[in-house]
């Protein structure tokens, strides 16, 4: 089975405000477009993902992002990112009906394809199903079988919201590379650790991160 992919993007000048204490605000944009680089390149480059669809209203990262293979969908709703998400799986549905779709974050710079897999193929199991964060709070996966609707409810406590709106929880082991999502410092120095992509290493090297 392979996956469509729906990635959502909020303009690079809004995005990883709480990256504001490590990159500042000449940095950060530059930084957030290479997390998703970093997250859309792992993911093209997995045999169980068959395309992938940004939902960004920014113009360099659709530019950037669509370099790299990627389908640009715009931010029509500019309703938030639950509303992105189901703007993007509408679309990719209408063309693609029998297709199984999954949300992922775009700020999963360490995210390695065998990893990705591996999960994808543990969610074609249920009608929904998901991937809490690495700090077991929030979610960096949704996915949904052929014919399901997504359903996201990303944001505060995602992952308690998406457990009671009837996804199933994947508790697989070994999949920290798609559950380490960056949203501090504390979380870019994990990213560090497991190893990132090239595009967020060079933007990193940037930065003055204690003990990089
Ligand atoms: N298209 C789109 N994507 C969004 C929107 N809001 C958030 N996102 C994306 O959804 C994911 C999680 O977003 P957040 O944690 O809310 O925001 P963030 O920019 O990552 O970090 P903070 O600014 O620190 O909250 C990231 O990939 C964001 O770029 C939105 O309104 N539209
Ligand atoms: C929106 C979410 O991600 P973040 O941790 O980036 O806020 C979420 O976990 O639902």
């Amino acid at each position: 089975m392979q996956w469509t992919l729906v990635v959502p993007l909020k303009p690079l000048a809004q995005a990883k405000s709480r990256l504001a204490d490590t990159a500042d605000d000449g940095l950060r944009p530059g930084l957030a477009l290479a997390f998703a680089q970093d997250t859309v390149a792992a993911a093209l480059a997995c045999p169980a993902v068959r395309d992938v669809a940004v939902v960004t209203d920014d113009a360099r990262a659709g530019r950037e992002l669509a370099v790299l293979g990627a389908a640009i969908i715009p931010d029509e709703p500019g309703g938030g990112l639950n509303a992105a998400l189901a703007h993007g799986a509408g679309i990719i549905r209408s063309t693609r009906p029998g297709s199984p779709v999954a949300a992922l974050n775009a700020d999963l710079p360490a995210l390695r394809p065998p990893e990705l897999t591996r999960v994808l193929d543990a969610a074609a199991e249920f009608p929904r199903a998901f991937l809490p964060d690495a700090a077991a709070i929030g979610t960096t996966l949704l996915a949904a079988a052929p014919g399901r609707e997504l359903l996201p409810v990303f944001g505060t406590d995602s992952r308690a919201r998406h457990r009671a709106s009837g996804a199933v929880e994947l508790g697989l082991a070994d999949v920290d590379s798609v559950r380490q999502d960056v949203d501090t410092g504390d979380d870019l120095r994990n990213a560090l650790a497991l190893g990132v992509g090239p595009h967020t290493a060079a933007a990193a090297a940037r930065l003055l991160i204690p003990g990089q």
